[in-house]
């Protein structure tokens, strides 16, 4: 692992980063071209296979190993009663997750992805971001190099989820600082019209608070641990040229701090899916992704993306396992 000690460290991390392998990218374009279908007949399917053979160095890859990594924090500007739920739902949905009786557990083990639940600091929760910077950086530092080390080196496809009462206000206050406009809030887990009014209170006050604009900066000021983990988590698998399915609202979020320092910085990744929150259309947007997946979602803990897996898998079943069209005899178009 690089040193990430400061903010400095993990900027010349990010600024070493590969790209995906062109000669595997042609190669699986050439395969695709020759499969016994009409041409682009498998739509995004085969957009997906090419992407996931670029970065897999792979002109025929396969998805043996997909991990899928929950990370969890607790929020100080939950004292803001911008959750619906209690700040201890968290440290409970953790517990959940490690009994298997959360949604995540079902999604993970159909998509056969390994899951690991990664609880940070919950005792200690960010500061409230409306007073001032919801992290030092030291606390941001570690909970990305947290994330960076929680993927395994030997996985072929990463997911990353998390869980945190009142991280909606987090990444709305996230996408608000980098993308600037308005009506980043939304009801997350539900809330009232009295509670989504305090929302957007909180954000307006914690960008008041906290002037600093470069995507870490605003990681730190604005974000959580689970996202700064989630970041962290993104980039590792950038430098092992390992793809990833992004998840919901706050996923997104985090994930647009690392496009914030370096516009290609996610394009190792895929929207999992459309959630539920109003506000994930244009984060998606402004970072050119087109979801796989809209189902009304608003859960989090890597659900969304971990469905995709599924559709992941139909791509590279066909880009892989198809008969080309002169292996199976059938005339060219
Ligand atoms: O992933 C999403 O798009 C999403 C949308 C709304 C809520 N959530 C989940 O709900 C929690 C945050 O909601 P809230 O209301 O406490 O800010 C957190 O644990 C998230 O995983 C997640
Ligand atoms: C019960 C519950 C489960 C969750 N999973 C992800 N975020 C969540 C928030 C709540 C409140």
């Amino acid at each position: 692992m690089p040193d990430l000690s400061t903010l400095a460290d993990i900027r010349t991390a990010l600024a070493q980063m590969p790209g995906p392998d062109a000669t595997a990218q042609a190669a699986a374009q050439d395969r695709n071209g020759q499969l016994t279908k009409p041409p682009g007949a498998l739509g995004r399917l085969e957009d997906l296979a090419i992407w996931y053979g670029a970065w897999r160095g792979d002109g025929r890859p396969r998805l043996t190993k997909p991990q899928v990594v929950i990370f969890a924090g607790n929020h100080g500007v939950a004292a803001q009663g911008v959750s619906a739920f209690p700040s201890e739902v968290t440290a409970q949905m953790v517990a959940n997750f490690r009994a298997g009786g959360a949604a995540i557990n079902q999604l993970s083990e159909l998509a056969g992805a390994r899951l690991d639940v990664h609880a940070l600091d919950l005792e200690t929760p960010t500061a409230d971001f409306t007073q001032g910077p919801a992290m030092s950086e030291a606390e941001v530092c570690a909970a990305f190099a947290a994330g960076w080390e929680a993927v395994d080196p030997s996985t072929d496809l990463l997911v990353t989820g998390e869980m945190g009462i009142a991280n909606t206000t987090s990444a709305a206050a996230v996408a608000a600082a980098l993308l600037g406009g308005d009506a980043w809030v939304g009801r997350g887990t539900g809330v009232d019209d009295g509670g989504l009014a305090r929302k957007a209170a909180a954000v307006s006050a914690g960008l008041a608070a906290n002037t600093e604009r470069s995507g870490l900066g605003v990681l730190q000021a604005l974000g959580g641990r689970e996202l700064a983990a989630m970041a962290g988590a993104i980039a590792c698998a950038r430098a092992q040229r390992i793809p990833v399915i992004l998840d919901g609202f706050i996923c997104s979020a985090a994930a647009l701090c690392l496009w914030a320092e370096d516009p290609q910085a996610l394009d190792h990744c895929v929207a999992g899916h459309l959630s539920a929150e109003g506000a994930h259309g244009r984060i998606l947007e402004a970072l050119g992704k087109e979801p796989l997946l809209s189902l009304g979602l608003r859960l989090g803990e890597g659900s969304g993306a971990a469905l995709a897996i599924q559709v992941l898998r139909g791509a590279l079943a066909c880009h892989s396992g198809m008969a080309t069209f002169a292996e199976a005899g059938v005339t060219d178009g």
